[in-house]
């Protein structure tokens, strides 16, 4: 079967003491669409290491809006090609999932700081969008470069670990490229999501905040405050760009509101025209103070914010790994879950809804 992996060379990669299987079951599609071109298959390649990969035995993985935006085509233009279905309806390879924990069980002849047996997590791809790996997490078995990945922390099991690569690194980055620093206040959009739930507790516990102000619906505020939230707004019941106080940093999660989010509100239909008609990033710009910065995930950006899409680094995690192991920044699996390895259509319909609370983690695997 065809395969985007390059036949690795005589010494790519080191012998193991694991049992490593040739297929496993893994989370695929051979086309775009919706859940329901999702497939859990039993054929397919378990991926061969490069010298600078270890093969991790998956125990726990986490799903990202852009594994759902991926398989609706939304970046084919830079995406890696669809995995290929040969004659022996062998599966070349699987696809979604970024965010992984495992067990490492073979090292590249290149590898110097990891071992067999050692218990790591990570964002797989090095560039989300631009030829994100062919293979994914959602699988037995998934191939990672060392640089990507870092010790697990040793508090948190495999579920909460899997739960933080993509978005605490997308979370610190934006932190870090907004300039945000001691003393400074910020507005998170989104505060309940995977990636703002995080903004809040680094602003907070890492970057040490003077003020941190977040919006979710009615139902989440309390959620925002245990956080670390000093202000908690409602955004089905105030505007956020009308409120007196302005912000050093205003970081977007939120970007243009969807149908979904209007079905789901269905009330109060002037705030909601209000909403759907105009971008978070045109009204994030009104919350900023003169000189602040405004951070765009997604959608349409309005000067002076800008938009940036996230790295996978392991120096990142190992950064954050204290704040991790003393529990001043938590992991948060949303409650809904985890769902297990045969459930991750349903997982994936649930992130859908545009209403997770944290990450939706799959486990176990
Ligand atoms: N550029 C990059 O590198 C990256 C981009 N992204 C993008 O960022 C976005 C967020 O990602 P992620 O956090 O994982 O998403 P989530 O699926 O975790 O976001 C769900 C959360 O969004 C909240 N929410 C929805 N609408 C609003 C609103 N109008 N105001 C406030 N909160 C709202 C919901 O709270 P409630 O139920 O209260 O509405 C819910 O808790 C996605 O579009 C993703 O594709 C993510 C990571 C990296
Ligand atoms: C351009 C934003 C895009 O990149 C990631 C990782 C997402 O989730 C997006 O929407």
């Amino acid at each position: 079967f065809a395969s985007s992996q390059a036949a690795p060379s005589a010494e790519a990669s080191t012998s193991s003491s694991y049992s490593i299987p040739s297929e496993m079951k893994a989370w695929t599609y051979t086309e775009y669409g919706g859940v329901e071109v999702l497939k859990l298959e039993s054929n397919v390649a378990v991926p061969q290491v490069k010298e600078d990969q270890v093969l991790i035995k998956v125990a726990a993985a986490a799903l990202n809006p852009v594994d759902f935006k991926r398989r609706l085509g939304k970046f084919k233009a830079t995406d890696s090609p669809l995995p290929l279905e040969n004659l022996t309806k062998k599966i070349s390879s699987d696809r979604s999932g970024y965010d992984v924990a495992g067990v490492v069980v073979k090292v590249g002849s290149q590898v110097k700081g990891l071992k067999e047996g050692d218990e790591v997590y990570g964002d797989i791809s090095e560039k989300a969008l631009d030829g994100p790996k062919q293979f994914g997490s959602l699988a037995e078995y998934t191939a990672v470069e060392e640089k990507l990945l870092a010790l697990k922390p040793k508090n948190l099991d495999f579920a909460q670990a899997a739960s933080l690569p993509l978005a605490i690194e997308t979370a610190y980055e934006g932190l870090e490229k907004a300039g945000f620093s001691e003393g400074k206040s910020i507005l998170v959009l989104g505060g309940a999501g995977g990636v703002g739930s995080l903004v809040i507790q680094l602003a907070k516990q890492v970057f040490g905040a003077s003020k941190v102000a977040a919006t979710s619906s009615t139902g989440k505020l309390e959620f925002l405050k245990s956080l670390g939230a000093d202000l908690a707004i409602d955004y089905t019941k105030e505007n956020f760009e009308d409120l007196p106080e302005k912000f050093d940093v205003v970081y977007d999660t939120v970007g243009k509101k969807n149908d979904l989010d209007v079905a789901l509100l269905g009330t109060e239909l002037d705030m909601i025209y209000v909403r759907m008609t105009t971008g978070q990033c045109d009204r994030a710009v009104k919350a900023v103070k003169e000189g602040g910065s405004v951070v765009a995930l997604t959608g349409a950006v309005t000067p002076p914010g800008f938009r940036f899409v996230v790295t996978s680094n392991g120096d990142s995690l190992k950064k954050l790994n204290p704040y991790l192991e003393s529990g001043k920044v938590k992991a948060l699996v949303d409650p809904k879950g985890p769902f297990p390895f045969d459930k991750v259509n349903e997982a994936f319909s649930y992130l859908e809804t545009n209403r997770a609370t944290g990450k939706v983690v799959i486990y176990p695997i």
